[in-house]
């Protein structure tokens, strides 16, 4: 059990207050997911819960221990990190790109102890990646690359998986299959956050849902309680359509709303 707490959490970059003063809860056994507008600090909030930003205000704590104070072996291990859009530098084959998950577990990854194969075959079939464990990682298409990297993270078998949109590249079929795999991954005790951006599978799949907006927690909770169309028309700046199908909640945009100096970024610093 891992909870994965921001308090009064403030970040600078640049020339803008990418955070604000968030303030927010992930515990373990359940699916958090994060939306919000463009520039609205969600990869900000990601890279500091996984403690590769120090903020200029408040702290992030892992079961009450700051994470900026952990060893990085000792973060590395516990909080597993899966990056906007990763790229992949080296022609290694795809299984040994996910082997580098054990790493932190001090496993190398030309010579995996059995439980390092086991975690490793086991992120393999997560995926749906079998048959490409020998293809050169370089030499694949963006979707498969981005389940290649969801893998390498799941293979560091860590109690709190970050994945900063880890769908956005996927087919709607592997849309499905990987928050499947994030949901058994929540289900089975582990705290896990993801950002998205498509408001119909996020209210699909979320057990909370994060809004944030200007660099703040717009609003937390249950997915019929946040994705409402007076908050979407607040937060979005559009005018949208939900409704129920078959138990599921459904966003459609509409269109933009014209709000006038409506800016959905962090503001600049005074
Ligand atoms: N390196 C940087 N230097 C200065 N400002 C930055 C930097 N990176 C991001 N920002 C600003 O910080 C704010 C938050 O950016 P962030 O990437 O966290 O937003 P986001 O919600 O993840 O956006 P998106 O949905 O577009 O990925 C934005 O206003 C952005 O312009």
């Amino acid at each position: 059990m891992s909870t994965l707490q921001a308090h009064g959490l403030a970040v600078d970059l640049g020339k803008r207050h990418a955070l604000a003063g968030v303030d927010l809860t992930l515990s373990s056994g359940r699916l958090t997911v994060i939306v919000g507008p463009n520039g609205a600090g969600k990869t900000t909030l990601m890279r500091t819960l996984a403690g590769l930003l120090e903020p200029a205000d408040g702290e992030v704590t892992l079961d009450g221990q700051p994470v900026t104070r952990m060893l990085a072996g000792e973060r590395a291990r516990s909080i597993a990190y899966l990056p906007q859009g990763g790229t992949v530098a080296w022609p290694l084959p795809v299984s040994a790109v996910i082997a580098l998950g054990r790493l932190p577990h001090g496993e190398k990854p030309d010579d995996l102890p059995p439980r390092g194969q086991e975690a490793v075959a086991a992120a393999i079939h997560a995926v749906g990646l079998e048959g490409f464990e020998n293809r050169p990682a370089t030499e694949l298409s963006g979707g498969e690359r981005a389940r290649v990297l969801l893998a390498r993270a799941l293979a560091t078998q860590a109690p709190v998986l970050l994945a900063d949109e880890p769908v956005a590249a996927l087919d709607p079929r592997h849309q499905l299959i990987v928050l499947d795999v994030l949901k058994n991954q929540a289900r089975a005790g582990r705290t896990v956050a993801v950002i998205m951006h498509d408001l119909t599978l996020a209210a699909r799949f979320a057990d909370v849902i994060v809004l944030l907006n200007q660099g703040l927690v717009a609003d937390s909770g249950a997915p019929e309680a946040v994705l409402t169309e007076e908050g979407l028309a607040r937060n979005f700046g559009i005018q949208a359509h939900v409704s129920h199908e078959d138990g599921h909640l459904v966003v459609v945009a509409d269109r933009p709303l014209p709000v006038p100096g409506h800016g959905n970024a962090a503001p600049a610093l005074k």
